[in-house]
């Protein structure tokens, strides 16, 4: 698939912008802060219905505005597609493809894209919610459907702990124990199916990524990936009761490999912890803990491997998730965008990357100087300056 044009209004510091994109590389050039993040986080958006720089959509409407729109041209199988969405400071976002209205988190059925930026380092260094980000976003790509069964386990867990809140304060009455079980059964039901997804992706994800890694890097170093299942023995046994700590952050002793085996031990655990979910008043085990465990040669990488090497991994993460998405997706290649990467990269692994990259149906990448990219990616460079493309 590829982006045959990109269309904003209202965009961070874009008050309007028209950009043509071709297959194969393009490369968007200009000094810090002239708005070249903010071109290609748009297409970031439109695929995972996420920016990954903020957690919430406001910063993405240009200062002063009511909503910012984000309408991008698609081309699949000679194909063209129109999906835009239109983010709103006070009232739901909207979308439509080819102009009719669709619920937005159906967008990622129509448009496929892997962002790669150097804040993805904290899905190798940071907490486990941007692992367990990094991981439902690929999910959601993969097979769009689970964006509603997330966002129902969310929906549930939250009610669940309300729950077990009042519960604490008031002691759980009889009324109150039959509303428990009835979000248990949900709250199982729905993490059952994610805790199996999730686990097959890291499986699938292993190899894609080492090869990923070693294609960039030039060595073998032996990337490992592992899911840390909040339902398995790794809670189970730690003294904390579920608070993770550094020290628990290891791969799961039972990984299920059907919903009914995930349900059994999530049911198994949600009953050993009764007493302290309603000492606590928060639901201790299940999927909202999950973590998965990235090592490098034997050793975890958080924690151990060089700033050089946790950058690499982070790179290899979403090359490996591009390579495994144009292995199996319908909509073909998801279109792959390097922001600021080169920069960061010596002389071999910016041409070990290029030739890693050359395959896919359409890169864009995102550099300040444009010596720093190299000559095999040029071919189609557009300047940005101020939120404004210009022809030079
Ligand atoms: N909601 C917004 N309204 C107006 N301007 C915004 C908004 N959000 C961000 N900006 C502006 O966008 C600019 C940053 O753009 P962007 O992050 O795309 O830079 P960049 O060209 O990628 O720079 P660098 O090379 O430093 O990464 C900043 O000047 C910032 O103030």
């Amino acid at each position: 698939m590829i982006v045959t044009h990109l269309n904003l209004g209202d965009y961070r510091n874009y008050a309007a912008a028209d950009v043509p994109m071709h297959p194969g590389a393009n490369l968007f050039v200009g000094r810090n802060g002239q708005g070249k993040t903010n071109l290609v986080e748009a297409l970031g958006y439109l695929s995972t219905l996420g920016s990954h720089r903020v957690s919430s959509d406001q910063a993405l409407i240009r200062a002063g505005a009511d909503s910012a729109v984000i309408r991008a041209r698609l081309r699949h199988d000679e194909r063209d597609l129109l999906a835009e969405v239109q983010i709103n400071r006070s009232s739901p976002n909207r979308a439509q493809v080819n102009r009719s209205q669709i619920k937005p988190r159906e967008l990622p059925r129509y448009f496929s894209s892997v962002l790669f930026a150097p804040e993805d380092l904290g899905i190798v260094r940071g907490d486990p919610s941007a692992r367990r980000r990094f991981i439902d976003q690929l999910i959601v790509l993969r097979s769009p459907r689970m964006a509603g069964v997330l966002g129902d386990y969310d929906r549930v867990l939250r009610q669940r702990n309300t729950l077990l809140k009042s519960a604490r304060s008031t002691g759980l009455k009889e009324s109150q124990l039959t509303t428990l079980e009835i979000w248990d059964d949900k709250l199982v039901a729905l993490g059952s199916e994610i805790i199996v997804v999730r686990a097959a992706l890291v499986a699938a994800l292993g190899a894609p990524v080492a090869s990923a890694y070693s294609a960039v890097v030039g060595e073998d170093h032996r990337p490992t990936l592992a899911p840390v299942l909040s339902i398995g023995g790794v809670d189970a046994e730690d003294p904390d009761d579920g608070v993770r700590g550094e020290h628990t952050v290891r791969p799961a002793a039972v990984i299920p490999t059907t919903a009914a085996e995930a349900a059994g031990l999530f049911r198994a655990a949600l009953a050993s912890r009764r007493r302290s979910e309603l000492d606590r008043g928060l639901t201790l085990v299940g999927p909202h803990r999950d973590d998965v465990a990235f090592g490098l040669n034997g050793l975890p990488v958080k924690g151990y491997a060089s700033h050089g090497e946790s950058w690499s991994f982070a790179l290899a993460l979403k090359l490996g998730a591009a390579q495994l998405l144009r292995a199996e997706s319908s909509l073909g290649d998801p279109v792959l965008i390097l922001d600021d990467v080169f920069a960061e990269l010596d002389q071999g692994r910016r041409s070990r990357l290029a030739a890693a990259i050359a395959g896919f149906e359409q890169v864009l990448i995102t550099a300040a100087v444009l010596d720093d990219v190299p000559d095999t990616l040029t071919a189609h460079t557009v300047h940005i300056r101020a939120g404004e493309v210009v022809d030079e």
